[in-house]
């Protein structure tokens, strides 16, 4: 089988930093878009066999107007921008990349629940805006710090990135719950989300977004957790109901949230997580995955996919 690939998103990977001989080596002719915006898929993907996309969505109609398409590989863990359904119906595998960046994506997480807990942005304005100058002692304590020893970490996912917070999360002392999902085999040793919620401290996020997933917190979850409890969701910004969060946090109900991850990625400026009066919230723009060695690590997995696909075994296939 011929080779052309063509990568439709290449910018967020290659920062400029990483090696790509492997995908070059992988294909006999492989071109690449920095971005592609939705009018220009079909037409880049004429007579390409493999589309290589990490966020460009691929759906049912865009599917059918690629005939000579066979295989997608998807430069990143989450797969919600692909229709995996129509995929399979034309034949065509889809692959994934994973576990690339597993201690990238669990100390960013645990970067947002330290961030929250010590009230870090805060104190860190404060000290920009000279409150530490004026004090008149040796200390700042503006903002109440709390300690995670002993307290209770809920996570919703625990696969991959779940498991590796949970480990980092024992090691600060804190106890893990974990909570069966919608759309997943109930497990007995799990707690159901209405049970898991009212016990836990923080809430931590780790499951892929699909419409089973959609909205998995939103008012009714939220005035389930407890008044001072952490949110954090570095997972899909579909997971959580926008609104129900910005609520839940000019109301005081939650101690803080701290999110990866929109809805619409970039986000619009009328999103209302990026309200400017909106208390106790830390956003960072979907840069948990991004170290170079994770980045490296996906150029390589995308190699072995494209490899093990066109020796007919194919591996790290999702559809
Ligand atoms: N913010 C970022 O930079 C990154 C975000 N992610 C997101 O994190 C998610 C989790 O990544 P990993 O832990 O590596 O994946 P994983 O596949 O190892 O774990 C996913 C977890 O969700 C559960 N799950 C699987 N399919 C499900 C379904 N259909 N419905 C409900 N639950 C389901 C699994 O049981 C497992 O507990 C990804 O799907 C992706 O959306 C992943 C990497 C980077
Ligand atoms: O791997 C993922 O799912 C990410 O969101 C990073 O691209």
């Amino acid at each position: 089988m011929s080779s052309r690939a063509v990568f439709l998103d290449l910018s967020p990977l290659e920062q400029g930093d990483l090696d790509l001989t492997p995908l070059h080596s992988a294909f006999s002719e492989l071109v690449c878009h920095e971005q592609s915006t939705a009018d220009q898929i079909v037409e880049r993907l004429q007579g390409a066999q493999v589309a290589i996309v990490n966020k460009v969505a691929l759906n049912a109609d865009t599917l059918a107007a690629c005939p000579d398409l066979k295989l997608i590989l998807v430069s990143a863990t989450g797969v919600n921008n692909i229709d995996l359904q129509a995929a399979g119906e034309r034949g065509i595998v889809v692959c994934n990349c994973q576990a690339y960046g597993t201690p990238t994506v669990a100390q960013h997480t645990l970067m947002l629940l330290l961030a929250l807990a010590t009230r870090l942005p805060d104190y860190q304005a404060a000290v920009a805006r000279g409150r530490w100058q004026e004090s008149g002692q040796f200390c700042l304590l503006d903002f109440p710090i709390v300690e995670l020893e002993g307290k209770t970490l809920g996570l919703l996912g625990h696969g991959e990135l779940g498991s590796a917070v949970s480990r980092l999360a024992e090691a600060f002392g804190m106890r893990v719950l974990v909570g069966n999902l919608p759309g997943r085999p109930r497990r007995p040793e799990r707690l159901d989300l209405d049970d898991l919620l009212p016990q836990v401290d923080a809430l931590t996020l780790h499951c892929p977004l699909t419409e089973q997933t959609r909205n998995l917190i939103g008012a009714h979850e939220l005035q389930l957790m407890k008044p001072n409890a952490f949110l954090i969701n570095a997972a899909r910004g579909g997971l959580v109901d926008e609104q129900a969060l910005a609520d839940a946090l000019r109301r005081g109900h939650l101690g803080g949230a701290a999110t990866d991850v929109l809805t619409s990625e970039p986000p619009r400026d009328d999103n209302p997580l990026l309200a400017p009066d909106l208390p106790r919230l830390i956003i960072t723009p979907h840069s948990a995955w991004g170290s170079r060695e994770a980045r490296q690590r996906i150029v390589g997995q995308l190699a072995e996919n494209a490899a093990a696909f066109f020796a007919g075994a194919p591996i790290r296939q999702v559809n």
